[in-house]
């Protein structure tokens, strides 16, 4: 960004300013995320908003959709679904029955004769007008009553829906920003099925009214129902234009409106406090919050502005419309075509009828924009299924005792090269087996590989028993088998504000919880004291700021996400850095229970920079740049003059004034590693 256009913004006036804010980049923008944020590609790649927003699709998809939610609630509640529609039918026929008892009142009241008469008359006619005013208030609050225990009902289902499928993607998929794009929209639609229902009902509610006016105002005279759609067409345009304009704002400033949450977030967030007051962050963000709002509020006023003028043409065109209506009206009673008593009652139902169009054109003007967000979140929910993780596949061997990776690549969607190439390794049960190597070098992207959360873009990765004669590749195999198999404790592990007892026992989230489990786990992880210590054991809220909330320090938090990962009990334990804010002793009672574990029969994969550690392991694996660079054990690599494994533990030993071993070593300063086959139970 030019220095031109940085001064040019801030000489502009407001209005100047909303007239550009979609097209300039604030400072905040250019500062903190590069340039403009705004959601271009939505209009580039994905066709599905725009071709969305045509008049044609909308009256189209419009029923597709009240249809979906009222089948949405109908399912998850037959008694309240069907209470809502009956009271709604009712309100129509009361409304019906309303006009026709004004009808009789007014022709009785029109009629010759004295007025005494005339009342006495009406009487019955009056009656069924309170009667009729009484049914209708009944039936409106049972609607309510009804439609307000379906609506959360119906949020529920929809979101379950949602969220189930997105959490089905297979990993790769979330990796492609187009995918991600679209789940991620579909996220503002879950509450849209909620807003729906109650707008439909509220819709359905007018609709039948004035449906039921217009049968009465058609049985009365043909020409005043014309008249009725003549008032009701442009209102009806106004609101879809305004809409439309809507959600396209909304959909273009999405990337936007994320970053002021992200924002915002931070200045609350606990782990940001710090940098938040000593290095003056929260006056940065602060300053870019207000900067980045006066662009949205910029924008809120162009759509304020554009809307008013939509309101204006089309409040114009209706008042036209009325005009003409009345016109009608009169040359009709002049005409002597239309009794003076029934004209009083078409100006009544056309009143009513008016004000009822009124409520109908906010009404559907947000329906249909909710439309357009459950179109979203339906659209992700067919994306997500579309990319889901197969529920079938090939079982796994009985006996699975290894994973072999066979020339194994993999690509990250949009990256230039592989993270990992020409892989080619075994990870066996009984075994410790080390990842090493600089940052970047692929170390994470083969563990999830090795896991089964990615597939390899090239190569096979087996499951295979003891001597690979019956094995499965993992691109056939049932991925829930593959999972049921796997333990994992993440670089970036999650940190769950849930009880301690939780953050345990969701290492088996599909399990029922086993206290004596969980405490056994804690116990190896090292973190069983502590949590005893707390005034609430386990029930203790490992996220400060509840009732029960403790805060926890990030070795702590280390300690108790390796339980996580022990009380899953899992043959194949991937661990990646578990050690990084551990203190000594705490690291080397860590790594010990790792090698116990190994002992016991689990394959352990242990991704670390500690080299110390390593030294230990059965096999060793250098990455670099994605390939093995080398292999063997500590002593094996240690013979390697200018081995980078060498390299770096020698470096890191340096760090400790010890000296690398002369080579060869056969000096004993490492432990030889275990039997590899056949440990432990299968
Ligand atoms: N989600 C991703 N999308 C695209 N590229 C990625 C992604 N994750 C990692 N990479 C890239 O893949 C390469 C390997 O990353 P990986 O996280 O596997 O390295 P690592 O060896 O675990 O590094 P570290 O020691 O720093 O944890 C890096 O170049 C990284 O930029």
């Amino acid at each position: 960004m030019t220095r031109t256009g940085t001064r040019r913004d801030r000489q502009d006036t407001p209005d100047a300013k909303s007239t550009r804010a979609e097209d300039t980049a604030s400072d905040a923008e250019r500062e903190l995320y590069g340039g403009r944020l705004r959601y271009d590609q939505s209009f580039v790649r994905h066709v599905g908003p725009l071709t969305r927003l045509s008049f044609r699709h909308m009256a189209a998809a419009l029923p597709r959709m009240v249809a979906l939610v009222l089948r949405t609630g109908w399912r998850t509640d037959r008694r309240a679904m069907a209470g809502v529609v009956a009271a709604q039918l009712g309100q129509g026929v009361a409304a019906a029955w309303g006009l026709v008892a004004v009808n009789s009142v007014l022709t009785n009241l029109f009629a010759e004769g004295p007025t005494a008469d005339k009342l006495r008359d009406a009487l019955p006619a009056l009656a069924a007008l309170a009667a009729t005013a009484v049914a209708a208030a009944l039936l409106t609050a049972w609607s309510t009553a009804m439609s307000g225990r379906l609506e959360p009902q119906v949020e529920r289902a929809v979101s379950a829906r949602y969220y189930t499928a997105v959490t089905r993607v297979e990993l790769e998929a979330t990796e492609r920003p187009e995918v991600q794009r679209v789940l991620e929209a579909g996220r503002f639609g879950t509450d849209s099925a909620r807003s729906m229902l109650m707008l439909s009902v509220g819709v359905g509610n007018v609709l039948i009214s004035m449906v039921a006016a217009a049968v009465v105002l058609a049985s009365l005279h043909w020409l005043l129902l014309p008249m009725l759609l003549v008032i009701a067409l442009p209102k009806g345009w106004g609101a879809v234009s305004s809409a439309r304009r809507e959600y396209v704002s909304k959909l273009h400033w999405i990337d936007h409106r994320r970053a002021i949450a992200s924002l915002l977030g931070f200045l609350t967030r606990p782990h940001a406090q710090g940098e938040i007051r000593v290095h003056a962050a929260g006056t940065k963000l602060l300053k870019s919050y207000e900067e980045m709002s006066h662009q949205t509020e910029a924008e809120q006023r162009r759509l304020a502005r554009a809307q008013a003028s939509t309101d204006l043409v089309a409040g114009g065109f209706a008042g036209v419309a009325s005009l003409a209506c009345y016109g009608v009206l009169w040359w009709l009673l002049a005409d002597g075509s239309l009794p003076l008593a029934v004209g009083g009652t078409a100006v009544l139902a056309i009143r009513a009828s008016t004000a009822r169009l009124t409520s109908l054109v906010q009404q559907v003007n947000r329906l249909y924009e909710e439309l357009l967000f459950l179109t979203d979140t339906e659209d992700a929910i067919a994306l997500a299924t579309e990319n889901a993780i197969p529920t079938t596949g090939a079982a796994l061997p009985a006996h699975v005792r290894q994973i072999r990776l066979d020339h194994v690549s993999y690509t990250y969607p949009g990256a230039d090269s592989p993270a990992v190439r020409d892989v080619s390794l075994h990870v066996r049960r009984g075994e410790v087996t080390a990842l090493v190597g600089a940052n970047g070098s692929g170390k994470t992207t083969l563990t999830k590989v090795l896991s089964g959360l990615l597939l390899p873009s090239d190569g096979q990765v087996w499951w295979e028993d003891a001597d690979g004669s019956d094995r499965v590749d993992l691109r056939d195999a049932d991925r829930a088998e593959v999972f049921a198999l796997v333990g994992l404790l993440a670089q970036d592990f999650p940190r769950w504000e849930m009880t301690a007892a939780a953050n345990v026992a969701i290492g088996a989230g599909d399990r029922v919880r086993d206290m004596s489990r969980v405490n056994s786990a804690a116990r190896s992880a090292g973190v069983l004291k502590l949590i005893e210590s707390l005034r609430h054991g386990w029930d203790s809220i490992v996220h400060k700021g509840y009732e029960r909330g403790v805060q926890l320090s990030g070795g702590q938090w280390q300690k108790l996400g390796t339980a996580r990962s022990l009380y899953r009990e899992a043959p194949f334990l991937l661990v990646d850095e578990p050690t990084s804010a551990l203190d000594p002793h705490a690291e080397i009672a860590a790594f010990e229970g790792l090698w116990s574990l190994a002992e016991e029969g689990h394959a352990v994969v242990l991704v670390t920079h500690r080299l110390a550690a390593t030294a230990n392991a059965d096999r060793i694996y250098v990455l670099d740049q994605g390939r093995v660079a080398e292999e063997g054990t500590h002593e094996q690599l240690m013979t390697r003059p200018d081995g980078i494994y060498r390299g770096m533990f020698t470096a890191q030993a340096a760090q400790y004034g010890a000296v690398a071993p002369p080579i060869p070593s056969q000096t004993g300063h490492a432990p030889a590693p275990r039997p590899a086959e056949g440990v432990g139970p299968q």
